[in-house]
């Protein structure tokens, strides 16, 4: 009877496999130490024990613990919704054929994906042109219903890459440009409180851009305090 509680006076339990009845009687063939198969009260929570604190990730474990401790509800920060938007005439969505001179996009879905892996709501806000005014239109209608930005492509410095005077306009760059490859095109601007992550068009930036840049902020957005993946910790430091 594993989980019913101990009858009065006993203070071991044997395991029925190891014991054979016989009558009225019971023959035990394996020895048990004091308290052998005894879960005391408070064994794996004390009183007044703190089981976990702010910032702590809800995974299966900390949702199972807390149904134990009779936690119906606990206060948690709201997961950041994420708009995505992709740049370039060039880029042609799934599922419709590629005319000559055209690329497929890929990194809006790669980005959703990220997006999601990383905790956030991901917002699809399809494919802005290689105009201004389309472009500004687009950031703005994403802008109003997410937390955060993310637009890849059109960041360079051709004369089609209309993404940084228009980010220019909304709000302050922060930075623009990094010392690394890929990704050297790299940037941030802040509108309001919401983030807005600009990365270059190359898919492998897109990539690398997000794990180094955008995923510790919408970690910290969602509330998280370890930001960075062990292995970046270690060679950061
Ligand atoms: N004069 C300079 N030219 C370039 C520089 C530079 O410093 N000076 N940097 C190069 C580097 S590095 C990169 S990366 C690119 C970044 O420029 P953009 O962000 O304007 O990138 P695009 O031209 O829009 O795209 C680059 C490449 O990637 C393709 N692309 C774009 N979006 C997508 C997408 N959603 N899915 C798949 N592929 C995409 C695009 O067609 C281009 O082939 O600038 C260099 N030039
Ligand atoms: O350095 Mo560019 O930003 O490959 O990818």
């Amino acid at each position: 009877m594993t989980g019913a509680m101990m009858p009065e006076g006993a203070d071991a339990v044997v395991m029925q496999e190891v014991t054979q009845r016989d009558g009225d009687e019971v023959k035990i063939f394996e020895g048990v130490d004091k308290t052998g198969n005894v879960r005391f009260t408070g064994e794996s929570v004390a009183k007044e024990q703190q089981v976990m604190g702010k910032g702590k990730y809800l995974r299966p474990p900390e949702v199972s613990m807390l149904a134990s401790l009779n936690c119906p509800e606990v206060t948690v920060y709201r997961k950041p919704t994420v708009a995505i938007v992709s740049t370039g005439d060039e880029l042609t969505p799934l599922g419709e054929p590629l005319e000559p001179g055209k690329i497929r996009d890929s990194n809006r879905y790669g980005l959703y994906a990220q997006v999601e892996e990383a905790g956030g709501i991901p917002i699809d806000m399809g494919i802005a042109p290689d105009d201004e005014v389309e472009t500004e239109r687009i950031f703005r209608a994403a802008l109003a219903k997410a937390d955060a930005l993310i637009t890849s492509g059109g960041v360079s410095v051709g004369e089609h890459d209309v993404v940084k005077s228009v980010l220019a306009r909304l709000g302050k760059i922060n930075f623009w440009r990094v010392a690394m490859k890929p990704g050297k095109t790299a940037g941030l601007t802040a509108f309001r409180t919401e983030n807005l992550f600009w990365i270059a068009g190359n898919p492998v930036s897109s990539l690398v851009v997000f794990e180094l840049f955008v995923r510790p902020a919408l970690l910290k957005m969602a509330g998280h305090t370890e930001l960075l993946a062990s292995d970046l910790q270690s060679h950061f430091s």
